[in-house]
């Protein structure tokens, strides 16, 4: 019986909440889970849900199983961890696939990798997707932002459903294809790259709250509710509102004050920084934003450092800063990560001969996806002016950036002189005040390569390569 118009493997926090938002939108679906106990699991999660979902859902315990129990030409998701378990996936379920069976892989998957797979595919003749999804697991399950890579053709075939399942921004899906290959994995990528740069950036506002002006959890938490009203609304300002407000019931305690300052990750930040250094378009908030988190991981050396050099003093002196001071500085630090990561996009789409549809990828994360805010709508509208212009430069966004720049150096400029760390604020504002620099140090730098490496230099008064008559001396 082939009854099913579609699969999916790995019911984990993704996948089962995806085949519950699949089924719910009228598809039948087909699930299988490694670990098969987990498919009783979710069909006994789905048959209390409303809507008689589990009628549309086959549960299924053996790969041969799923495959016999989907229509042809059959399409499979996989939502299962990046690297070997996808490689292991495909390498299971091919030889159960007709020619024209499509495999997608809907996980975090290192574009360099679905390339790979999707080469791989070509040259056997099987259509293979590598699909960007963006929600976490509400997101998943009520609609999520979708950015889809691979052949056209193929991504025709799913978009029905892919459409349907995805968050909708005033009427329209929040799923596209971005390109060939890896083109919907390397824009998940760097979607996840500002995710890291915004939350690091909402991090240090939460230390400025916390440790320079004193506040609470709860008070840290009303703070971002009335921000989240203002120009920096988006999900992750709003879940950081009530992340802060939330209370541990074991203590009573703000569950805030009781968490580990040790985060962890899964690899894309990195594989942003990678990529950006690979294709030359510099992302320094994002840098700045995974260093935090190595930096947070080495829980150990920062006691010994707080032993060894003593606490910074951190508490501001009152009225140094304000609690509008830090909202415009969130504001700068935001437009200037937002603008490097469509930076880097562009220029990596020009080097990996991907057209990526620059207003589309902003409109894509205006719904559903984990970096969403109101101000994605306004960058589409700059991308839709000038896709190709550096988003400082967009007259919305330059605007804003001559009315907050100045509170993001007297906000990096306190923390500096009371030991507050803020990493990527101040790479914010190194990366503003360089972009606004016409003759910056690098003469120095060439001078140096010269001297030491005959490297060359360019001259301001004449073409061509120079060198420096570097033994004579003043
Ligand atoms: N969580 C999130 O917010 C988001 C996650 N993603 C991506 O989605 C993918 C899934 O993530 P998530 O649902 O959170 O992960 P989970 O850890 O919750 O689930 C992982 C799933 O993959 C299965 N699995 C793991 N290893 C293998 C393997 N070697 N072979 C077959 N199946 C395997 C697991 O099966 P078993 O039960 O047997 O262990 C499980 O069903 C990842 O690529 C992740 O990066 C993307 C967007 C958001
Ligand atoms: O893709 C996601 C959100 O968009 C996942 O939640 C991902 O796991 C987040 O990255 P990390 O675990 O490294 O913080």
């Amino acid at each position: 019986m082939s009854t099913s118009e579609i699969g999916l493997i790995g019911l984990g926090t993704m996948g089962a909440m995806l085949a519950m938002n699949i089924a719910e939108k009228g598809f039948a679906i087909s699930v299988f889970n490694r670990t098969t106990s987990k498919t009783d699991d979710f069909m006994a999660l789905a048959a209390r849900e409303p809507g008689d979902l589990a009628s549309r859902l086959t549960p299924t315990k053996a790969l041969e199983e799923l495959v016999a129990s989907i229509a042809k030409p059959r399409a499979i998701i996989l939502m299962v961890p990046a690297g070997a378990a996808v490689d292991e996936q495909i390498a299971a379920l091919r030889p159960l696939l007709d020619a024209d069976d499509l495999i997608i892989d809907a996980g975090n998957a290192n574009f360099h990798d679905t390339n790979r797979r999707a080469a791989e595919a070509d040259a056997a003749g099987v259509p293979y997707l590598g699909i960007g999804v963006s929600g976490g697991e509400e997101g998943a399950r009520h609609g999520p932002s979708i950015m889809g890579g691979g052949k056209k053709a193929c991504w025709d075939r799913v978009s029905h459903i892919l459409e349907a399942i995805s968050a909708k921004y005033e009427g329209q899906p929040c799923a596209t294809w971005m390109g060939e290959g890896g083109a919907g994995h390397f824009v998940k990528t760097v979607h996840n790259g500002i995710e890291y740069a915004d939350m690091q950036l909402i991090a240090e506002g939460y230390g400025l709250l916390r440790d320079g002006l004193g506040m609470g959890a709860a008070e840290c938490g009303k703070v971002f509710e009335a921000w989240n009203e203002g120009t920096l609304q988006s999900y992750l300002v709003e879940i950081s509102g009530k992340v802060s407000q939330a209370i541990d019931p074991a203590t009573g305690k703000p569950v805030l004050d009781i968490i580990l300052d040790r985060a962890g990750q899964k690899g894309t930040g990195r594989w942003t920084v990678i990529e950006s250094q690979q294709v030359g378009a510099p992302v320094p908030v994002i840098e700045a934003a995974v260093a935090a988190r190595n930096m947070s991981a080495a829980v150990d050396t920062r006691k010994a450092g707080q032993d060894l050099f003593g606490a910074a003093p951190q508490a501001l002196p009152e009225g140094a800063v304000t609690i509008e001071d830090l909202e415009a500085a969130l504001i700068a630090g935001k437009i200037m990560c937002y603008a490097q990561g469509f930076a880097l996009l562009d220029t990596a789409g020009a080097t990996y001969g991907w057209s990526l549809p620059m207003p589309a990828i902003a409109e894509v994360w205006r719904e559903g996806c984990i970096i969403r805010s109101s101000m994605l709508n306004d960058m589409a509208s700059a991308l839709r002016e000038d896709p190709a212009r550096n988003l400082m430069f967009a007259p919305y966004f330059a605007d804003f950036m001559k009315k907050t720049h100045g509170a993001l150096r007297k906000v990096v400029g306190a923390s500096v002189a009371h030991g507050i760390p803020v990493p990527a604020m101040s790479a914010a504002l190194g990366y503003f005040d360089t972009m606004r620099t016409a003759r910056g140090t690098a003469n120095m730098v060439q001078a140096q390569r010269d001297f030491f490496g005959a490297h060359s230099f360019e001259r301001l008064d004449a073409e061509g390569a120079h060198h420096g008559p570097w033994g004579s001396h003043a």
